[in-house]
């Protein structure tokens, strides 16, 4: 499998707040990474670096052998190419909803893309997604998960190479979950998603990436292996000890931070 990205070295600061310190990350096409962490490891801003949005204040990001700059991104026609083949659902969806219909919003990118067919494509999508009898809908007025399924869909109807999600199940319930995560499965492109679930991340892709909460890559490899070392987990804060009560005695042990 050939490369799809890569990043060297890339480290990241906001003001003097480093959030990534030098993070080497190579992805190959085709792979379904899981990016674990626990709140303020700096997930967000990694996709941000691969989404193009922001920049390595060190290092460099590279998308099909390309470095990623800004001034590369000021090119209109890589701009539109980049901007097509790599896509961010972002952990907020109604940053992401501006249209007055829920057709108008898959139908907009589309247009900006300059695609043809754009009824059968948000047709398709919108089937794909569950969200046919939605389209006459306002997206400002739909439940969290529903929103996140229009902004997937109008992402996905551009036929992208590059799939970017952070924490795309925060808003699902147990069932939409499931729902995602066979959906996710059956996509045959490459997909990069964050979360801070380790009950969900066997789910989500075999290759985990850990951040640690100083901002560094603390394990990359297989998740079963990572799961089992307490230490690991530890330093990621990815379990913690607390107290319960049980027949009357308190007792701490080890606990996951959450499982769905
Ligand atoms: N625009 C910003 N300006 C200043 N600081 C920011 C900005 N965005 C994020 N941060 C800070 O950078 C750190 C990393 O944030 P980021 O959103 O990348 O983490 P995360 O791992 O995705 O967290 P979460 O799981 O809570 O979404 C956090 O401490 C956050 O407060």
């Amino acid at each position: 499998m050939s490369e799809i990205l890569s990043l060297k070295n890339v480290s990241f600061r906001y003001g003097n707040k480093t959030v990534l310190d030098n993070i080497s990350l190579s992805v190959k096409k085709g792979e379904k990474v899981v990016i674990l962490g626990i709140n303020g490891s700096g997930k967000s801003t990694l996709l941000k670096i691969i989404n193009g949005i922001l920049f390595p204040k060190k290092g460099e990001f590279f998308y099909k052998n390309e470095k990623i700059t800004e001034k590369k991104l000021k090119n209109r026609d890589f701009a539109k190419k980049f901007r097509k083949e790599v896509v961010l659902l972002f952990q907020n969806p109604d940053s992401m909803i501006f249209n007055p219909t829920v057709y108008d919003e898959i139908a907009f990118s589309l247009k900006q893309f300059g695609f043809e067919n754009i009824e059968e494509r948000v047709s398709f999508w919108s089937e794909k997604l569950g969200i046919s009898h939605l389209l006459n809908r306002s997206p400002f007025e739909l439940s969290g998960g529903e929103k996140q399924k229009v902004c997937l869909a109008s992402l996905l109807s551009l036929q992208p190479e590059l799939l970017l999600l952070d924490e795309p199940t925060a808003n699902l319930d147990p069932r939409s979950t499931g729902w995602l995560i066979d959906f996710l499965q059956d996509l045959d492109i490459t997909i990069i998603t964050t979360t801070h679930n380790l009950g969900l991340a066997p789910e989500l892709g075999e290759r985990t990436v850990v951040l640690s909460e100083n901002h560094e890559i603390i394990y990359d490899g297989n998740l079963t292996d990572f799961i089992k070392n307490k230490e690991l987990l530890e330093k990621a804060n990815l379990i913690h000890k607390h107290r319960h009560l049980h027949a009357h005695i308190y007792h701490s042990h080890f606990h996951f931070h959450d499982e769905y």
